[in-house]
């Protein structure tokens, strides 16, 4: 038996489902979420507004000292402005060390009280917990994952094409799979979700299932 409680690491590229997975997850379990992804985009989108260069070490590793919990909650976050910032501060060395330890602090000691906690991102199997009960390592088709992610911007109202949306999804995998730093990939003992023949339901019902598993496993 670990002292902590159960923590279950979710990690897959651009718009594959984490957040909607994680989310499910804690919900179904009663476990705290945090969707990392919000964290790099925070910095990213905190250096624009500066109008610094997200690409510049010393403004992003600025930013990412200065993060507070109240800029995660910024709707502009969620654009393909932020993300693509994001992925550019996420492959800085120094951006990745001062937002290590909120990560690891968010897993052992989940906000609320929580009995348990399910982290989403890049590299949360590999780097940040790499000791937890479950890794899942969620995917679909690049066409796909563009498809869903530019149906949720249009309904927010963001005017952006279906194409530009496909080529930012390639440009951020290409970028988060090939930086030096922890960078994007499945970790040897997760399991792989492919979600591109699956709906939300079945998608979270199979994540379900797993979390199920890795908790009776671990007794
Ligand atoms: N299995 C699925 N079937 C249909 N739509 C899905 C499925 N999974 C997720 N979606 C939709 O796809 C979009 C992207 O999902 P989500 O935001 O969970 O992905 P993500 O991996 O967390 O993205 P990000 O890269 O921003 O972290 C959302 O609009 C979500 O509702
Ligand atoms: N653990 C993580 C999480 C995210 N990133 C980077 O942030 C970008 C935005 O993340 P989303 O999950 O919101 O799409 C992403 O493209 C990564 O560059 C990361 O490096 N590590």
């Amino acid at each position: 038996m670990t002292a902590r409680g159960p923590v279950i690491a979710i990690d897959g590229p651009a718009a594959s489902g984490k957040g909607t997975i994680g989310r499910a997850l804690a919900r179904h379990f009663g476990f705290a979420h945090l969707d990392t992804g919000a964290i790099y985009r925070a910095v990213g989108h905190a250096v624009r507004m500066a109008g610094d260069d997200p690409a510049d070490p010393a403004a992003a590793e600025a930013a990412a000292r200065a993060l507070t919990p109240g800029q995660l909650d910024d709707p502009a976050l969620r654009g393909e402005a932020a993300g693509a910032a994001a992925s550019v501060v996420a492959a800085i060395p120094g951006v990745r060390a001062a937002l290590l330890d909120f990560q690891r602090d968010f897993a052992a000691h989940p906000p609320g009280g929580a009995p348990g906690a399910v982290l989403d991102g890049r590299d949360i199997g590999t780097v940040v917990c790499p000791d937890a009960d479950l890794k899942l390592f969620v995917t679909a088709a690049a066409e796909t994952r563009a498809r869903r992610r530019h149906l949720e911007l249009s309904r927010r109202g963001d005017r952006v094409t279906e194409a530009d949306v496909l080529a930012d999804i390639r440009a951020r995998d290409a970028r988060d799979a090939g930086r030096t730093a922890a960078p994007m990939v499945r970790a040897g003992d997760a399991r792989l979700l492919d979600t591109t023949e699956m709906d939300i339901d079945s998608a979270v019902a199979e994540a379900i299932r797993l979390t199920e598993d890795a908790l009776r496993a671990r007794g």
